[in-house]
């Protein structure tokens, strides 16, 4: 059985008179331990997909399963817990505290699970071992996106879910933001999804989901992803 399965996924928001289906009949799977990304234009439907996958909201109808458990049925207690140790969350704006050091925007999340890493650890992996002390104002946006994922994997989640991690770097900084959420797949066995607008990036992929207009227009696996290095836009 798939790790992750979505069947007929539906989302809607009420605008007035107005019905927006931001994601209309989703069915999709993913597997343990893949580097997916979620392909599409601006307003197809992605980042509500993300959200309801990290338990940040519900679908309107539909099935979530993720390791076998349907968190659509979930309760507002079970999927802060959900929240809280499965799922380790990357955003374009990396979202750190201002006034905590690096290693205590890890120590933070790390204080509110039951089986997070060590924090200094998981940054010297991160490459970010002489920087433990400065505050995210210090750091270059790439090494502030570093801090944001060794926060997600300090929490030791099952799911990392990514959107549009590179969206706010220059080119040869996102290459290498990609490629530490290639190791978080390939070296620590997370799942990984990533969400972006760029169709080059998904030439790394195990499995590339095309969202389009609130569907799905495609699953496409590649049996050779290729290293991010090897990859030029
Ligand atoms: N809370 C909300 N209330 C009403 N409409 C919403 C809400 N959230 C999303 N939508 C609508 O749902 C549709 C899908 O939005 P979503 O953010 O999932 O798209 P996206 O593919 O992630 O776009 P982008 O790449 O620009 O972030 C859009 O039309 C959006 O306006």
């Amino acid at each position: 059985m798939a790790y992750i399965e979505l069947k007929h996924e539906f989302k809607k928001y009420q605008m007035g008179d107005t019905e927006i289906v931001a994601n209309n009949d989703i069915s999709f799977q993913i597997n343990e331990g893949s580097l997916t990304v979620i392909l599409g234009p601006s307003g197809a439907g992605k980042s509500t997909v993300l959200n309801i996958l990290g338990g940040m909201d519900s679908p309107t109808s539909g099935e979530i399963l993720v390791d076998g458990t349907d968190i659509a049925q979930f309760n507002n207690k079970q999927l802060t817990k959900y929240r809280r140790d499965d799922v380790g969350f990357v955003f374009q704006f990396y979202n750190l505290i201002p006034n905590l050091s690096t290693l205590e925007n890890i120590e933070l999340a790390t204080s509110i699970v039951k089986n997070g890493l060590d924090p200094a650890q998981v940054l010297r992996e991160v490459g970010l071992s002489n920087r433990l002390d400065n505050f995210p104002s210090q750091l270059s946006g790439g090494e502030q996106q570093r801090v944001a994922i060794a926060r997600a994997l300090a929490k030791n989640p099952k799911l990392l879910l990514c959107d549009e991690p590179t969206g706010a770097l220059d080119y040869t900084t996102g290459k290498q933001i990609l490629s530490l959420l290639s190791d978080a797949s390939k070296t620590f066995h997370k799942t990984v999804i990533i969400i972006t607008h760029n169709s080059e990036i998904a030439k790394m992929a195990d499995r590339v989901i095309h969202i389009n207009d609130a569907k799905v227009r495609s699953v496409t696996d590649n049996p050779s992803p290729i290293p991010i290095a090897d990859i030029e836009w």
